[in-house]
C-alpha cells in the first residue's frame, strides 16, 4: 500500500515569553505580511518592528498563560483526523508546517521525504484564502519543491481554500447555536462575525480574494444555522498605519452598543483553533469595549478545534483531494487571475496604496523615519502607531 501523508498548515505561535520576539521578526520578514520594494530593507525593519513590538506582544501572551496554545491545538487535531481516517479505512500520516514558528514547514516538508511519503494532501487550517496566510506558505512550499529533488517524486494535491465544506458550516452552525442558546431570548442576540483583518490594499490592489471568501463563508454559515438573528461583519487584528478592510471590530462593537444592542455572539470566523486572537483580543479586549458600550451579555463561539464535526470536514477535504484530480501549488498560489503574490515582476503594492513610485517614495520614508528612531527611540513610526 503507498504511504499517504497530510501536510497541515498553519501560522504557528510563540511557545513561551521568551519565543516572541524570533516569533515576530520571522513573521514581519514575510513580504506576504509587509511588502516592500526593496528587498534588502525587509530584515532590517522586521528586526526593527519586531522589537518595538516585543513588550506589547508578550503582555498579551501573558494574559492567555505565556505562550500560544496554537501548536498544542494544532497536534490535537492532527491526531484526531489520523484517527478519523484511519476508522474510515484510509491509513495517513500527519505532519503540521507552521509558517513562523516551531515545528516549521521546512522541518515537516524534511520529515516527510524521509518517511518516503508518495501521496501527499497540503491543508491550510484556514478556511479562507488569503495572500498572507495559506498564500504565504504555498509560496514558501513552491520554493521547497523548486530547490529540493527529493521532493519531486511527491504526488502532491493542494486544497486552496475549504469555507464551503458542508461540515465545516455545521461544525460552525452548531458552535453558534450553543451560544445563543444561553441568552435570555436566544433569536433576539446579535451575532458577530469577527473575521482576521487584511491591509485594504491586499484585496483592491492585489486581488486577494479574502474579502469575497469571507464574506461568502458568513452567508453560508447564516444559511446553515437557520435562524432569524441579526448578523454584522467586521474585522479584527489591525496592524500598522494602512487602512485595512472595515468595519473595524471595534467600531462596529460600538455602534452596536449605541443601538442598543444587549446580547452578542461574537464568531471568529478566519481561524480554527483558538489562540491569541481569540483568547486575549476578544475574549479581554474587545469584551472590555463591548461592555463599556452598554453590551452587557456577551458570549463568543468556541473555535472548532477537535470538534467531531469539525473534524469531519477535514477527513471528508483529505478523501476528496485523495480521489480527485491534484491541484498544484502553483495553480493555488496564483488562484484568481488578479492575486499577485511576492515576488512579482510589476508588483505594485505594498504598505502604501498604489503605483511603484509611492512605494519607493514611502519606503525611502520609512528608511528615514527608521533611522531616526534607531538614533532617537523616538520618531514618526511610533507616532503614526505603526510600532507600539
Ligand atoms: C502585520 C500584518 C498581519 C497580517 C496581514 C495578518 C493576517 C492574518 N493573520 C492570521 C492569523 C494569525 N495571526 C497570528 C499572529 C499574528 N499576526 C500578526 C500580523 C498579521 N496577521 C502579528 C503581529 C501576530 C503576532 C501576535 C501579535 O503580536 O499580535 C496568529 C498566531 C497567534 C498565536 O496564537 O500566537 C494567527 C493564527 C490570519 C487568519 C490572517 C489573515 C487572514
Ligand atoms: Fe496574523
Ligand atoms: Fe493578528
Amino acid at each position: 500500500m503507498s504511504r499517504v501523508g497530510v501536510l497541515l498548515l498553519n501560522l504557528g505561535g510563540p511557545d513561551k515569553l521568551e519565543d516572541v520576539g524570533p516569533f515576530l521578526y520571522n513573521l514581519f520578514s514575510d513580504p506576504e505580511i509587509i511588502r516592500l520594494p526593496f528587498r534588502w530593507l525587509q530584515k532590517p525593519l522586521a528586526w526593527f518592528i519586531a522589537s518595538r513590538r516585543t513588550t506589547t506582544s508578550q503582555a498579551n501572551y501573558k494574559q492567555i498563560g505565556g505562550g500560544s496554545p496554537l501548536r498544542r491545538i494544532t497536534e490535537e487535531q492532527g491526531q484526531a483526523l489520523k484517527q478519523h481516517l484511519g476508522n474510515l479505512g484510509q491509513e495517513v500520516d500527519i505532519y503540521v508546517g507552521m509558517r513562523y514558528w516551531h515545528p516549521y514547514t521546512e522541518e515537516a516538508i524534511a520529515q516527510i521525504a524521509a518517511d518516503n511519503i508518495e501521496h501527499l494532501v497540503i491543508l491550510p487550517l484556514y478556511p479562507q484564502f488569503s495572500i498572507s496566510t495559506s498564500g504565504s506558505s504555498f509560496r514558501l512550499l513552491e520554493k521547497l519543491w523548486r530547490e529540493k529533488p527529493e521532493l519531486q517524486p511527491i504526488d502532491y494535491t493542494v486544497i486552496p481554500s475549504w469555507y464551503k465544506e458542508p461540515s465545516y458550516l455545521q461544525a460552525m452552525a452548531q458552535l453558534i447555536a450553543q451560544e445563543l442558546d444561553q441568552c435570555p431570548n436566544p433569536d433576539e442576540a446579535h451575532i458577530f462575525f469577527s473575521a482576521h483583518g487584511v491591509p485594504k490594499s491586499y484585496v483592491e490592489e492585489a486581488g486577494d480574494p479574502y474579502e469575497q471568501e469571507i464574506e461568502e463563508c458568513t452567508a453560508l454559515i447564516m444559511q446553515t444555522l437557520n435562524r432569524p438573528n441579526l448578523y454584522t461583519l467586521a474585522y479584527q487584528s489591525r496592524v500598522g498605519p494602512v487602512e485595512w478592510l472595515q468595519p473595524y471590530t471595534e467600531d462596529a462593537l460600538r455602534q452596536l452598543g449605541a443601538e442598543g444592542v444587549k446580547d452578542l455572539v461574537v464568531v471568529p470566523i478566519s481561524f480554527v483553533s483558538e489562540h491569541i486572537e481569540t483568547l486575549q483580543e476578544i475574549d479581554i479586549e474587545y469584551r472590555e469595549i463591548a461592555e463599556e458600550s452598554g453590551i452587557h451579555n456577551f458570549r463568543r463561539a468556541a473555535a472548532p478545534n477537535t470538534h467531531p464535526v469539525f473534524i469531519k470536514a477535514l477527513a471528508d477535504l483529505v478523501i476528496d483531494a485523495l480521489n480527485n484530480p491534484s491541484f498544484k501549488l502553483s495553480q493555488a498560489a496564483q488562484m484568481k487571475k488578479r492575486v499577485k503574490m511576492y515576488p512579482q515582476e510589476n508588483w505594485e503594492w505594498g504598505m502604501t496604496t498604489s503605483a511603484e513610485v509611492w512605494n519607493g517614495r514611502i519606503a525611502m520614508l520609512g528608511f528615514i523615519a527608521l533611522v531616526i528612531e534607531i538614533v532617537t527611540g523616538h520618531g514618526l513610526l511610533h507616532i503614526i502607531g505603526l510600532l507600539q
